[in-house]
């Protein structure tokens, strides 16, 4: 039997994994610094503190689905490199987890931002 990883040899390859992900997927990097814009528009707009669970856990949430959407591609290129349908069955579901996240995300910063963007347009024009 294998010795168990160490915790720090653990953190590290989870850590290779979002290296991988950003590095490979341009939807990961997009998840990313929209979800640092939306921190600093938090910080600036000075949200509640419910309104961080939400928001942070909104980009949890889509960071957290592209990643599994990516270990998915990979292992089903590893598995499957010619077309089949359980094949795209299981990249289609992967990418609808990325898209109901996605979608929540949109509802949450709806919901968080509209009173604060609206009253500093207000004051802008
Ligand atoms: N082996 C396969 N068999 C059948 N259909 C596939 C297969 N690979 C991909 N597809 C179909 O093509 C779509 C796009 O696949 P692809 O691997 O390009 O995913 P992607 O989401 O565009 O990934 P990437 O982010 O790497 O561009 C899948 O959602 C699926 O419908």
């Amino acid at each position: 039997m294998k010795p168990p990883h160490s915790w720090r040899s653990t953190f590290r390859y989870a850590l290779e994994g979002i290296k991988y992900a950003l590095r490979t997927q341009i939807n990961m990097r997009v998840h990313a610094v929209i979800s640092l814009g939306v921190i600093a528009a938090g910080i600036v707009f000075r949200i509640s503190r419910m309104e961080w669970l939400f928001i942070l856990a909104a980009c949890a949430f889509v960071m957290a689905a592209e990643l599994f959407n990516t270990a998915v591609e990979a292992v089903v290129d590893l598995v499957s490199p010619e077309a089949h349908p359980l094949a795209k069955a299981a990249k289609d579901t992967a990418a609808g987890a990325v898209l109901l996240a996605a979608v929540f995300a949109v509802i949450t910063g709806v919901v968080v931002f509209y009173e604060p963007l609206l009253a500093l347009l207000g004051h802008l024009l």
